[in-house]
């Protein structure tokens, strides 16, 4: 199944406020924080507030993460046991450096009898996330390891390594490049971080563009007013979709059925563009769907 992941919403696992909200904004999905968005002192009832909003659902057609703490934190194992429980989509492990890293979360839960619906992601935010992305995505083919994406985190690669986040990020596209690169020869979605000048509208927009450039299947997002944009950004437009059912019709033609390459509207076109025009057709229909209501669990 296509899912669209064009927007995934951050949201503290301490504000309630922002988790009631949740159920009701247009992203495609929401990430529940007990990371670095909730302070030391409120990590015992973050937990149990994302534990409640979990048991009470509601949350339609939404993709659902919990991202707990970073395993070299006090809180972690409680976090997992109690997502593990709570049956989100997916939990986000921060701050993943190795193979060795997203085992120890893999297999804690299986150790807790956890649904193997639930899926893993991992934050590539560090010097050594990045450098094993390949062998860390390479992880996917193992079923038991739960690998469903990664997600890019560039404030903690840049407090890490000193690389600046500049405006038009021409320091950490090489990186990116690699990331996106390393996610999809296993066949991962990738996520690109979160923009944190919220005011920034235009700058937003610039990187919201930019990253879909880059081939990330969407955008973290830390506020509701980021929503729209970001949708809007990485929907295919409709003129694309109609020339990918085009492709498809033609090659569908009794007399392309023998042939590789066509010409259609004066332009060449072979037969992996239609692979490309079916993958286009498939999430505008799943991003369609996401319009409907859900049916009942
Ligand atoms: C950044 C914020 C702290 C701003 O909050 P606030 O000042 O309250 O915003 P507003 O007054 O503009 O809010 C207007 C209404 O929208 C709701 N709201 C705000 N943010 C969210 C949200 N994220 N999800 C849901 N709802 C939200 C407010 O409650 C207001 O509602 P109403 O009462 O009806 O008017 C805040 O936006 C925030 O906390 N954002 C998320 C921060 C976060 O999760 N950070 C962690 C992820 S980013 C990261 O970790 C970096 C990465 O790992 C890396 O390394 O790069
Ligand atoms: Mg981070």
């Amino acid at each position: 199944m296509i899912r669209p992941r064009r927007s995934l919403l951050f949201m503290p696992g301490s504000n309630a406020r922002a988790l009631e909200k949740a159920r009701l904004l247009p992203a495609d999905g929401v990430i529940l924080d007990l990371e670095d968005a909730v302070a030391p002192d409120a990590k015992e009832t973050a937990r149990a507030q994302i534990a409640s909003t979990l048991a009470e659902g509601g949350f339609g057609r939404r993709e659902v993460l919990v991202r707990i703490n970073a395993l070299d934190s006090p809180w972690w194992l409680d976090d997992l046991a109690m997502a593990g429980k709570a049956k989100p989509d997916g939990i986000l492990v921060p701050k993943v450096s190795s193979v060795d890293d997203l085992a120890a979360v893999a297999n804690r839960l299986t150790d807790i009898g956890a649904d193997m619906s639930i899926k893993v992601w991992i934050m590539i935010e560090t010097a050594r996330g990045v450098l094993n992305a390949e062998h860390l995505a390479a992880q996917a083919q193992d079923e038991e390891m739960r690998l469903a994406g990664f997600v890019f985190g560039p404030n903690d690669i840049s407090r890490e390594t000193g690389i600046r986040m500049l405006p038009g990020r021409a320091t950490m596209l090489p990186m990116i490049s690699h990331c996106v690169l390393a996610a999809r020869a296993y066949g991962l979605t990738i996520l690109d971080g979160p923009f944190s000048d919220i005011a920034n509208i235009e700058g937003f927009a610039c990187e919201c563009a930019q990253a879909r450039d880059f081939g990330f299947d969407g955008k973290t997002l830390i506020h509701p007013s980021q929503i729209e944009a970001c949708n809007a950004t990485f929907t295919p437009p409709a003129a694309e979709v109609e020339q990918a059912r085009k492709i498809i019709a033609a090659f569908a033609l009794p007399e392309n059925a023998t042939r590789g390459a066509i010409q259609l509207d004066g332009r060449m076109v072979e037969r992996l563009h239609a692979e490309i025009a079916k993958k286009t057709i498939a999430i505008a229909d799943a991003i369609a769907a996401m319009a409907q209501p859900a049916r009942p669990a």
